[in-house]
């Protein structure tokens, strides 16, 4: 395992600056909803540190994995959306963006709740290597790694957070 010469905290910094105009360009203000498990307590502190009023939504992938029969439910959380999304304007958090996998089944997930009014997605960090036509509205670094290697968010107890490159 290495650490990547990325500043989380930084980067993290810029993601709320994104966000910031992101969200001016609204008239109402959108629902934040965080991609289990990563992009849910990334959303999270979004929320909180952003000052939004609202409860943030999460989604969780397991349902309409690609990879369900590999995965199964094991790491993909729970689904949990405390408002009606039908109309909604939402914003789709997560923390890294490769394939676009997660992204496709996170949407059709979204969509078994309802019409929302709009989808948006911002990500921490773009990796490249898409399989799928998913592009973020705002990614606050793109990095190349070998197909070999992942990129994981690594939380501290304190809140703060890293990126850690690990070997599959
Ligand atoms: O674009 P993709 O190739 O689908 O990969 C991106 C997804 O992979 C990671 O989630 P993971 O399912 O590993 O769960 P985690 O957030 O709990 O680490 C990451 O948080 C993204 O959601
Ligand atoms: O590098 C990767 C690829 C998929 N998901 C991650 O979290 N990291």
């Amino acid at each position: 395992m290495s650490s990547l010469t990325l500043d989380a905290e930084a980067l993290y910094n810029d993601m709320l600056r994104g966000m910031r105009l992101q969200l001016a360009s609204y008239e109402q203000p959108p629902r934040l909803v965080g991609v289990a498990s990563g992009g849910a307590w990334l959303a999270q502190r979004l929320q909180k540190d952003l000052e939004l009023a609202d409860e943030i939504g999460i989604l969780s992938s397991a349902m309409h994995r690609d990879d369900f029969s590999q995965r199964g439910l094991a790491s993909s959380g729970q689904t949990l959306l405390p408002f009606d999304v039908n109309g909604a304007h939402l914003i789709v958090v997560d923390d890294v963006l490769y394939t676009g996998r997660t992204i496709r089944a996170v949407l059709n997930e979204l969509f078994d709740y309802g019409r929302p009014a709009s989808v948006k997605l911002v990500v921490l960090v773009d990796r490249g290597g898409r399989e799928l036509p998913v592009q973020p509205d705002l990614a606050l670094a793109r990095v190349t790694l070998p197909a070999s290697q992942t990129l994981e968010l690594a939380r501290a107890e304190d809140g703060r957070f890293s990126f850690q490159v690990q070997d599959r």
